[in-house]
């Protein structure tokens, strides 16, 4: 579990994390979301203790990081893949950490093979691509077998197969119990991936929810609605408070309701359907709408 209360981060007058309260539960993916500059990476350092917060707290299971005995052995963590010493293999660097941490010798040969760099972990880390950089990142927080895993962008530079093989590994990471924190910009990847989703904007928290909850809340979330007698139910549907666009003759599309709302008005209406669904919002236009406002560096349209 990873407990954030009021964390803030400012750098001179700028607050990069703002007053941030929220708990990462075990058995969960919960993925970490917000647009460039949000303050994601920013919040883990602080959760790593890698930077002091300027206010508030960051608790892995309910202490700092700096007093957490055997910290590999609690958290694992994958925040720049490209941090290694470019001329040791990644043979040697897991084998340097793990006898620094008391964690036995036979967890690298483990580790390598789970992320699938057995015969690559000779190679000087510097000639790595950085697909492989990124696994071998991911052996490194799996290392001491930890309870707590956060990660920063790791499907960064992975191919098809790796996304899929990072989606997976964070599924059954979950399913062991594990607190599993992962940030990353793939919507579409995050949602196959999590079960909860924290999202930032400008250091501030915009919401903490689960994935189904934050696409169900979506403007772009509707009920589509066939029937023969539309003009009469969208008049009924208007007048219980939802909003209703007609964009075909014998169709509604509703928002502000429950599907069982609608059918049960049409039913007690007498009102024939002939279909009668959900129209989900993605993440992608979920995220849109939530983040909106406070996208930081947003490119301007093309020839404006
Ligand atoms: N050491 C530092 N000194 C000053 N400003 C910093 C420092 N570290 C980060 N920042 C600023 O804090 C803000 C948040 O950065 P951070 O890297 O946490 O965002 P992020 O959400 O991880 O972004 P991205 O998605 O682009 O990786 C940025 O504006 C960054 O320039």
């Amino acid at each position: 579990m990873i407990t954030l209360n009021g964390l803030c981060k400012r750098y001179g007058d700028r607050t990069v994390v703002d007053d941030l309260s929220l708990e990462v539960r075990p058995g969960t993916v919960t993925g970490f979301l917000g647009p460039n500059g949000a303050g994601k990476s920013t919040t883990m350092r602080l959760i790593l203790g890698l930077d002091r917060p300027t206010a508030g707290t960051a608790l892995i299971n309910g202490v700092p990081y700096h007093r957490i005995r055997n910290p590999l052995r609690t958290v694992g963590a994958l925040l720049d893949a490209r941090a290694l010493h470019p001329g040791r293999s990644g043979h040697a660097h897991l084998v340097a950490l793990a006898r620094g941490n008391g964690i036995a010798r036979r967890r690298v040969a483990e580790v390598l093979e789970t992320v699938g760099l057995t015969d690559a972990a000779r190679k000087r880390a510097g000639a790595l691509s950085l697909g492989m950089s990124q696994r071998l990142g991911i052996a490194a927080a799996l290392l001491g077998d930890p309870e707590v895993l956060m990660f920063d962008e790791p499907v960064n530079g992975l191919d098809p197969d790796g996304v899929r093989w990072v989606r997976h590994l964070m599924r059954s990471l979950a399913d062991e119990g594990r607190t599993v924190f992962v940030s990353s910009h793939l919507m579409s990847e995050m949602q196959l991936t999590a079960d909860h989703l924290v999202v930032i904007g400008r250091g501030r928290l915009i919401m903490d929810a689960p994935l189904t909850e934050v696409i169900a809340r979506s403007s772009l979330t509707a009920v589509v609605v066939r029937t023969p007698h539309a003009g009469d139910l969208s008049v009924r549907l208007s007048a219980a408070g939802m909003r209703v666009e007609r964009p075909g003759e014998n169709e509604i599309v509703a928002t502000g309701a429950a599907i069982e709302h609608i059918g049960d008005l049409a039913y007690e209406a007498g009102i024939r359907l002939h279909e009668l669904r959900t129209r989900e919002a993605s993440l992608e236009q979920a995220y849109q709408e939530l983040t909106a406002s406070s996208v930081e560096y947003g490119a301007r349209k093309a020839g404006v």
